[in-house]
């Protein structure tokens, strides 16, 4: 049965696709389960950072076939907004790509903060092998997250990465050796060190990297960033870590 599986570990809550007999592969219903799960962590005080996953032995195999007759933009958008709801999330998020993630399920990888890869990770940008323009962001993310060349190379001419390729290419933060239990367990630990942070302030860092990401002068990014942090270094929090540090 098609699922998303919601586990917590503390503050941080484990969003798994779980419809491994097609692969975790996005229909509109699963998709909008997967955005209802993000909604609610995001709307949960007590969950600090996400991490992302596929009940194996795929990460997700993008679209599912089934639902791609007779697609209009309505539908296309309904597959899309499980991974648009990842990519807006206010929290820090990890996916943990333990297989194949392919068209929008390389997508969803991409829409997380940080990426993970287990041995069988496999990243592949498919589309056009499939007949059908790239979608969901996919060009803006790629190029971002490898560069223009490497993404040329995925997206036009089919080269698919695997982990070691991932981690090379900047893709893949990094390659966690194992089995999937270990793969989840290290970006549970990994994800657990956004959520050391106070939430609001993670939740505040996040929002200014995404809009310093589009400066051009560091000098904007500067104003930014010191109206945040006179906010919040007069916060209580502040100075209980603050006197906590001095202590050490
Ligand atoms: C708008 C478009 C957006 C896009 O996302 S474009 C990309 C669309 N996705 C694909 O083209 C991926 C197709 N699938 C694959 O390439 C492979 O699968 C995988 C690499 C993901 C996994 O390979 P393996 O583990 O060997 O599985 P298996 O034997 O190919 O498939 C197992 C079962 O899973 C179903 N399945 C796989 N992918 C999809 C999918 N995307 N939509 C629906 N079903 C899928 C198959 O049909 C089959 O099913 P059965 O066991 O009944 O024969």
């Amino acid at each position: 049965m098609a699922d998303i599986l919601v586990e917590r570990s503390d503050k941080v809550a484990v969003l798994t696709v779980h419809h491994p007999e097609r692969r975790n592969a996005l229909t509109p219903e699963l998709s909008g389960q997967l955005a209802a799960a993000v909604t609610a962590a995001e709307n949960d005080p007590g969950i600090s950072a996400l991490v992302i996953t596929g009940t194996p032995p795929a990460f997700c195999a993008g679209a599912d076939l089934a639902a791609l007759t007779q697609v209009r933009e309505p539908e296309l958008r309904a597959i899309y907004s499980g991974f648009l709801a990842v990519a807006r999330c206010a929290l820090p998020t990890v996916a943990a790509v333990g297989g194949a993630a392919v068209g929008a399920g390389l997508n969803l990888a991409l829409a997380a903060d940080v990426r993970m890869a287990g041995p069988g990770a496999r990243f592949d940008a498919r589309f056009l092998k499939l007949g059908t323009h790239p979608g969901g962001g996919m060009t803006w993310m790629l190029q971002r997250a490898v560069g223009p060349q490497r993404a040329a190379a995925m997206t036009l001419f089919g080269e698919v990465l695997d982990a070691d390729a991932a981690l090379a290419a900047g893709l893949a933060h990094r390659v966690v050796a194992g089995d999937f239990d270990k793969l989840v367990e290290q970006a549970v630990g990994f994800a657990a060190g956004a959520a050391e942070a106070p939430r609001a302030l993670a939740i505040a860092t996040k929002r200014t990297m995404r809009l310093t990401e589009t400066l051009t002068a560091h000098a904007d990014a500067v104003e930014v960033e010191i109206a945040q942090q006179v906010g919040t270094m007069n916060s209580a929090d502040f100075a209980a870590r603050l006197a906590e540090a001095r202590r050490r």
